[in-house]
């Protein structure tokens, strides 16, 4: 799938990103699935919204965002829930687990939500084995770390079918040894899929060998 953006606004945005420049809001940005792009955001530029804004969770804004050239206002629900399950996969700056099941129940929603899942039940358990969880598996997702969420968020992220993932922050809460971990998954799960990625983040980091960056 490709993501174009043209001449997107959020609209409580609209007075600074007039006053201001960015490669990304008022621009025509697209996205494919090829892309490993990095999106360098300093704090309260935009990189939540943006994320809410790529997913659907909010339409507060002018301009277009378009999957695939049409346009997702346009887009009914189940069309829109078929993207989810199928083409795009998300890591949410607040994670958004659900704090009443496991680490496991939560993964396991995400496996199987797809009828092709991404990923075979083995795999999960290599993935919590790679990024140190599998303790916690079993564990409600409310009483894990937040280090350990954001890495259960990570791996249900993963394990279904996706062609490119959107990640807002993913790395806030882990230190560098389990971040390049991290990365390491998620660089291999995106080549096993043929996907591409976003990241926002504070920062530049190398982490990855990006194919381009772009300032928010
Ligand atoms: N619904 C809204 N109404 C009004 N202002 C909003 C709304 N949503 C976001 N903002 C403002 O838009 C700006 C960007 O917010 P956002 O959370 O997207 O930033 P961010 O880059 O993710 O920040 P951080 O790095 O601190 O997480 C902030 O100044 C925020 O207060």
């Amino acid at each position: 799938m490709n993501i174009q953006l043209n001449q997107l606004i959020p609209i409580p945005l609209k007075e600074k990103i007039l006053q201001g420049s960015s490669d990304i809001w008022n621009n025509n940005v697209v996205i494919s699935k090829g892309d490993y792009l990095k999106i360098v955001a300093p704090s309260g530029t935009g990189k939540t919204t943006l994320t809410h804004i790529l997913w659907k969770l909010r339409t507060d804004y002018t301009g277009e965002v378009q999957y695939d050239g049409c346009n997702i206002n346009g887009i009914n629900a189940q069309v829109m829930a078929s993207f989810r399950q199928q083409k795009l996969s998300v890591i949410f700056q607040d994670l958004r687990l659900f704090g009443h099941l496991t680490a496991i129940e939560n993964i396991e929603l995400s496996r199987i939500k797809s009828a092709t899942p991404g990923v075979g039940a083995h795999e999960v358990l290599e993935m919590a084995e790679t990024l140190g969880v599998s303790h916690i598996l079993n564990q409600k997702a409310n009483t894990c770390s937040y280090g350990e969420q954001q890495r259960v968020a990570i791996i249900r992220s993963l394990v279904q079918p996706f062609e490119i993932l959107v990640m807002d922050e993913p790395f806030s809460h882990l230190d560098e040894n389990n971040t390049l971990k991290a990365a390491g998954l998620i660089e291999k799960v995106c080549k096993q899929n043929n996907a591409g990625f976003v990241l926002m983040d504070l920062d530049e980091d190398s982490y990855f060998e990006y194919t381009h960056s772009l300032k928010l």
